[in-house]
Protein backbone atom coordinates (compact mmCIF):
# COMPACT_ATOMS: atom_id res chain seq x y z
CA UNK A 1 0.00 0.00 0.00
CA UNK A 2 1.15 3.34 -1.08
CA UNK A 3 1.39 5.86 1.43
CA UNK A 4 1.26 9.78 1.18
CA UNK A 5 1.07 12.06 4.14
CA UNK A 6 -1.36 14.82 4.26
CA UNK A 7 0.27 18.38 2.94
CA UNK A 8 -0.48 21.55 3.24
CA UNK A 9 -0.73 25.02 1.12
CA UNK A 10 2.34 26.64 2.43
CA UNK A 11 4.46 24.25 1.52
CA UNK A 12 2.74 23.02 -1.92
CA UNK A 13 3.31 26.42 -3.03
CA UNK A 14 6.91 25.53 -3.45
CA UNK A 15 6.85 22.27 -4.73
CA UNK A 16 8.50 21.72 -7.91
CA UNK A 17 6.72 19.19 -10.68
CA UNK A 18 8.45 15.84 -9.32
CA UNK A 19 7.21 16.87 -5.98
CA UNK A 20 3.78 17.81 -6.92
CA UNK A 21 3.17 14.94 -9.13
CA UNK A 22 4.75 12.26 -6.22
CA UNK A 23 2.45 14.00 -3.67
CA UNK A 24 -1.05 13.89 -5.71
CA UNK A 25 -0.51 12.04 -9.00
CA UNK A 26 -1.40 8.27 -8.59
CA UNK A 27 -0.21 6.26 -11.13
CA UNK A 28 -0.17 2.66 -12.16
CA UNK A 29 -3.21 1.59 -10.53
CA UNK A 30 -4.38 -0.73 -13.73
CA UNK A 31 -1.82 -3.17 -13.88
CA UNK A 32 -2.94 -6.59 -15.16
CA UNK A 33 -2.87 -8.84 -12.10
CA UNK A 34 -2.66 -6.75 -9.33
CA UNK A 35 -5.13 -4.92 -6.79
CA UNK A 36 -3.07 -1.85 -6.41
CA UNK A 37 -3.91 1.05 -3.49
CA UNK A 38 -3.13 4.15 -1.93
CA UNK A 39 -3.75 5.30 1.24
CA UNK A 40 -3.93 9.24 1.75
CA UNK A 41 -4.07 11.13 4.87
CA UNK A 42 -5.96 13.71 3.37
CA UNK A 43 -9.30 12.75 4.55
CA UNK A 44 -7.60 9.16 4.80
CA UNK A 45 -9.08 8.46 1.73
CA UNK A 46 -8.11 4.61 -0.31
CA UNK A 47 -7.97 4.85 -3.99
CA UNK A 48 -6.91 1.92 -5.83
CA UNK A 49 -7.17 -0.05 -9.49
CA UNK A 50 -7.61 -3.76 -10.11
CA UNK A 51 -7.18 -5.20 -12.80
CA UNK A 52 -8.26 -9.21 -12.35
CA UNK A 53 -7.10 -11.87 -14.84
CA UNK A 54 -7.95 -15.78 -14.35
CA UNK A 55 -7.68 -15.34 -10.81
CA UNK A 56 -9.67 -13.39 -8.42
CA UNK A 57 -7.90 -10.49 -6.30
CA UNK A 58 -8.93 -9.95 -2.54
CA UNK A 59 -8.76 -7.15 -0.52
CA UNK A 60 -6.71 -8.34 2.52
CA UNK A 61 -5.56 -6.60 5.71
CA UNK A 62 -2.97 -3.96 5.28
CA UNK A 63 -0.65 -2.60 7.86
CA UNK A 64 -1.50 1.31 7.93
CA UNK A 65 -5.20 0.59 8.45
CA UNK A 66 -4.41 -1.66 11.36
CA UNK A 67 -7.52 -3.95 11.40
CA UNK A 68 -8.19 -7.81 10.69
CA UNK A 69 -9.75 -7.19 7.15
CA UNK A 70 -10.31 -3.86 4.87
CA UNK A 71 -13.80 -2.53 5.50
CA UNK A 72 -13.73 -3.47 9.06
CA UNK A 73 -13.90 0.40 9.78
CA UNK A 74 -14.66 1.75 5.73
CA UNK A 75 -17.54 1.78 3.68
CA UNK A 76 -16.11 1.06 -0.31
CA UNK A 77 -17.65 1.55 -3.62
CA UNK A 78 -16.06 -0.10 -6.84
CA UNK A 79 -16.69 2.01 -10.08
CA UNK A 80 -15.97 -0.27 -13.64
CA UNK A 81 -13.95 1.92 -15.76
CA UNK A 82 -13.94 -0.69 -18.69
CA UNK A 83 -14.40 -4.50 -19.21
CA UNK A 84 -16.92 -6.54 -17.18
CA UNK A 85 -16.57 -7.66 -13.76
CA UNK A 86 -17.71 -8.97 -10.57
CA UNK A 87 -17.46 -8.04 -7.39
CA UNK A 88 -17.91 -10.25 -4.41
CA UNK A 89 -18.84 -9.00 -0.87
CA UNK A 90 -19.23 -12.12 1.53
CA UNK A 91 -21.22 -14.33 -0.81
CA UNK A 92 -22.80 -11.73 -2.95
CA UNK A 93 -22.38 -11.57 -6.22
CA UNK A 94 -22.29 -7.96 -8.20
CA UNK A 95 -21.52 -8.06 -11.78
CA UNK A 96 -20.51 -4.73 -13.46
CA UNK A 97 -20.35 -3.60 -17.11
CA UNK A 98 -18.64 -0.45 -18.02
CA UNK A 99 -19.71 2.55 -15.96
CA UNK A 100 -21.80 0.53 -13.30
CA UNK A 101 -20.56 0.65 -9.39
CA UNK A 102 -21.15 -1.55 -6.19
CA UNK A 103 -21.20 0.68 -2.80
CA UNK A 104 -19.92 -2.14 0.22
CA UNK A 105 -20.77 -1.10 3.70
CA UNK A 106 -18.77 -1.23 6.56
CA UNK A 107 -18.08 -4.44 7.68
CA UNK A 108 -17.68 -6.38 4.84
CA UNK A 109 -15.37 -9.33 5.21
CA UNK A 110 -14.70 -10.92 1.97
CA UNK A 111 -14.48 -8.77 -0.97
CA UNK A 112 -13.44 -10.44 -4.05
CA UNK A 113 -12.68 -8.61 -7.22
CA UNK A 114 -12.99 -11.17 -10.96
CA UNK A 115 -13.11 -10.50 -14.55
CA UNK A 116 -15.51 -11.69 -16.77
CA UNK A 117 -13.36 -12.39 -19.74
CA UNK A 118 -9.46 -12.46 -18.46
CA UNK A 119 -8.38 -11.44 -22.33
CA UNK A 120 -10.40 -8.13 -21.68
CA UNK A 121 -9.81 -7.61 -18.41
CA UNK A 122 -12.41 -5.14 -16.08
CA UNK A 123 -10.37 -2.02 -15.12
CA UNK A 124 -12.02 -1.67 -11.56
CA UNK A 125 -11.47 1.78 -10.18
CA UNK A 126 -11.70 1.89 -5.66
CA UNK A 127 -12.16 4.38 -3.57
CA UNK A 128 -12.79 3.83 0.47
CA UNK A 129 -13.41 6.38 3.07
CA UNK A 130 -13.53 5.88 6.80
CA UNK A 131 -17.33 4.83 8.20
CA UNK A 132 -18.85 4.41 11.32
CA UNK A 133 -21.73 2.76 10.27
CA UNK A 134 -22.68 -0.23 7.92
CA UNK A 135 -25.13 0.54 5.40
CA UNK A 136 -26.36 -2.04 2.53
CA UNK A 137 -24.73 -2.89 -0.13
CA UNK A 138 -26.25 -1.48 -3.45
CA UNK A 139 -25.12 -1.76 -7.06
CA UNK A 140 -25.83 0.93 -9.46
CA UNK A 141 -26.18 0.51 -13.03
CA UNK A 142 -25.53 3.45 -15.30
CA UNK A 143 -29.05 3.47 -16.47
CA UNK A 144 -30.23 3.98 -12.94
CA UNK A 145 -28.48 7.15 -12.61
CA UNK A 146 -30.11 10.32 -14.01
CA UNK A 147 -27.46 12.63 -16.15
CA UNK A 148 -27.16 16.30 -15.23
CA UNK A 149 -26.48 18.50 -18.51
CA UNK A 150 -23.66 21.13 -17.74
CA UNK A 151 -21.19 23.28 -19.50
CA UNK A 152 -21.94 24.81 -22.79
CA UNK A 153 -20.00 24.28 -26.81
CA UNK A 154 -18.69 27.86 -27.00
CA UNK A 155 -17.04 27.02 -23.30
CA UNK A 156 -15.77 23.94 -24.62
CA UNK A 157 -17.32 22.45 -21.66
CA UNK A 158 -20.29 20.29 -22.26
CA UNK A 159 -20.65 17.43 -20.06
CA UNK A 160 -23.21 15.03 -18.11
CA UNK A 161 -22.70 14.37 -14.75
CA UNK A 162 -23.50 11.71 -12.88
CA UNK A 163 -24.04 11.36 -8.88
CA UNK A 164 -23.98 7.33 -7.76
CA UNK A 165 -23.46 7.95 -4.24
CA UNK A 166 -24.59 11.37 -2.89
CA UNK A 167 -26.67 10.34 -0.02
CA UNK A 168 -30.16 10.55 -2.08
CA UNK A 169 -30.76 7.35 -3.17
CA UNK A 170 -27.67 5.43 -1.92
CA UNK A 171 -26.72 6.28 1.55
CA UNK A 172 -23.40 6.15 2.74
CA UNK A 173 -21.41 7.60 5.71
CA UNK A 174 -19.31 10.07 4.05
CA UNK A 175 -18.45 8.42 0.71
CA UNK A 176 -19.67 10.76 -2.33
CA UNK A 177 -18.79 9.47 -5.74
CA UNK A 178 -20.01 9.89 -9.77
CA UNK A 179 -18.40 10.65 -12.55
CA UNK A 180 -18.74 12.94 -15.09
CA UNK A 181 -18.25 12.17 -19.48
CA UNK A 182 -17.01 14.95 -21.44
CA UNK A 183 -18.92 15.85 -25.05
CA UNK A 184 -16.92 15.27 -28.46
CA UNK A 185 -15.66 18.66 -28.75
CA UNK A 186 -15.71 19.85 -25.50
CA UNK A 187 -12.41 19.73 -23.43
CA UNK A 188 -13.12 21.61 -19.80
CA UNK A 189 -14.02 20.64 -16.62
CA UNK A 190 -15.13 21.93 -13.34
CA UNK A 191 -14.77 25.53 -15.23
CA UNK A 192 -15.92 27.80 -13.30
CA UNK A 193 -13.84 25.87 -10.71
CA UNK A 194 -13.93 25.50 -7.12
CA UNK A 195 -12.92 24.40 -3.64
CA UNK A 196 -14.43 22.84 -0.67
CA UNK A 197 -12.69 23.16 2.08
CA UNK A 198 -14.64 20.63 3.82
CA UNK A 199 -14.28 18.06 1.62
CA UNK A 200 -11.41 15.98 0.19
CA UNK A 201 -12.02 14.90 -3.67
CA UNK A 202 -9.85 12.38 -6.13
CA UNK A 203 -10.20 12.72 -10.19
CA UNK A 204 -9.42 9.67 -12.04
CA UNK A 205 -9.35 10.55 -15.75
CA UNK A 206 -10.28 7.70 -18.05
CA UNK A 207 -11.77 7.54 -21.89
CA UNK A 208 -8.23 8.93 -22.88
CA UNK A 209 -6.65 8.38 -25.70
CA UNK A 210 -2.68 6.70 -25.67
CA UNK A 211 -1.58 10.42 -26.63
CA UNK A 212 -4.06 12.36 -24.86
CA UNK A 213 -3.39 14.41 -21.50
CA UNK A 214 -5.56 16.56 -19.37
CA UNK A 215 -3.98 19.22 -17.68
CA UNK A 216 -5.36 19.25 -14.38
CA UNK A 217 -5.25 22.57 -12.12
CA UNK A 218 -4.67 22.35 -8.61
CA UNK A 219 -3.10 24.47 -6.11
CA UNK A 220 -4.90 27.45 -4.13
CA UNK A 221 -6.81 29.26 -6.79
CA UNK A 222 -4.61 32.50 -6.26
CA UNK A 223 -1.39 30.62 -7.21
CA UNK A 224 -2.69 27.55 -9.24
CA UNK A 225 -0.34 24.74 -10.53
CA UNK A 226 -0.70 22.08 -12.98
CA UNK A 227 -0.47 18.62 -13.45
CA UNK A 228 -0.30 16.48 -16.96
CA UNK A 229 -1.98 13.45 -16.20
CA UNK A 230 -2.66 10.39 -18.96
CA UNK A 231 -5.10 7.94 -18.79
CA UNK A 232 -6.54 6.29 -15.44
CA UNK A 233 -4.48 8.35 -13.32
CA UNK A 234 -5.90 10.75 -10.42
CA UNK A 235 -5.26 13.62 -8.42
CA UNK A 236 -5.68 14.01 -4.69
CA UNK A 237 -7.45 17.46 -4.24
CA UNK A 238 -6.51 18.47 -0.97
CA UNK A 239 -9.69 20.82 1.23
CA UNK A 240 -7.25 23.74 0.05
CA UNK A 241 -6.84 22.92 -3.72
CA UNK A 242 -9.31 23.71 -6.54
CA UNK A 243 -9.72 20.67 -9.28
CA UNK A 244 -9.90 21.64 -12.91
CA UNK A 245 -8.89 20.58 -16.15
CA UNK A 246 -8.74 20.85 -19.93
CA UNK A 247 -8.29 17.66 -22.36
CA UNK A 248 -6.45 17.97 -25.87
CA UNK A 249 -9.55 15.58 -26.72
CA UNK A 250 -12.99 14.85 -24.51
CA UNK A 251 -12.75 12.16 -21.50
CA UNK A 252 -14.15 11.14 -18.56
CA UNK A 253 -13.40 10.94 -14.85
CA UNK A 254 -14.59 9.63 -11.93
CA UNK A 255 -15.00 11.81 -8.73
CA UNK A 256 -14.79 10.88 -4.82
CA UNK A 257 -15.05 12.98 -1.82
CA UNK A 258 -15.31 12.58 1.94
CA UNK A 259 -14.34 14.23 4.67
CA UNK A 260 -16.67 17.07 7.21
CA UNK A 261 -20.37 17.57 5.94
CA UNK A 262 -22.70 15.25 3.36
CA UNK A 263 -23.75 17.77 1.11
CA UNK A 264 -22.67 17.64 -2.68
CA UNK A 265 -23.47 21.11 -3.86
CA UNK A 266 -21.68 22.70 -0.61
CA UNK A 267 -18.76 24.19 -2.59
CA UNK A 268 -17.00 27.57 -2.78
CA UNK A 269 -17.10 28.84 -6.30
CA UNK A 270 -14.01 30.93 -7.38
CA UNK A 271 -14.45 34.17 -9.27
CA UNK A 272 -12.58 34.08 -12.44
CA UNK A 273 -10.89 37.01 -11.18
CA UNK A 274 -9.46 35.13 -8.50
CA UNK A 275 -7.59 33.11 -10.73
CA UNK A 276 -3.34 33.23 -10.85
O1 LIG B 1 -17.29 18.63 -6.10
C1 LIG B 1 -17.73 18.17 -7.19
C2 LIG B 1 -16.80 17.78 -8.24
O2 LIG B 1 -15.66 18.58 -8.30
C3 LIG B 1 -17.32 17.33 -9.58
O3 LIG B 1 -18.55 16.70 -9.44
C4 LIG B 1 -17.38 18.40 -10.65
C5 LIG B 1 -17.67 17.83 -12.00
O4 LIG B 1 -17.79 16.65 -12.17
C6 LIG B 1 -17.79 18.76 -13.14
O5 LIG B 1 -18.01 19.97 -12.93
O6 LIG B 1 -17.66 18.31 -14.27
ZN1 LIG C 1 -15.19 19.44 -6.24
Amino acid sequence: MDVRFATNPDDARHYGTDELRRRYLVQGMFTPGELRLTYSHQDRVVLGGAVPLAEPLRLGAYDPLRTAYFAERRELAVFCTGGRGTVTADGAEFDLGPRDLVYLGMGTREIALSSADPADPARLYLFSTPAHQAHPAVLVRESDVEGVELGSPDNANVRTLRKYVDGTTVRSCQLMMGYTALAPGSVWNTMPAHTHVRRTECYLYFDLGPDDRVLHLMGRPEESRHLVVADREAVISPSWSMHSGAGTANYSFVWAMAGENYDFADMDHVAMDELR
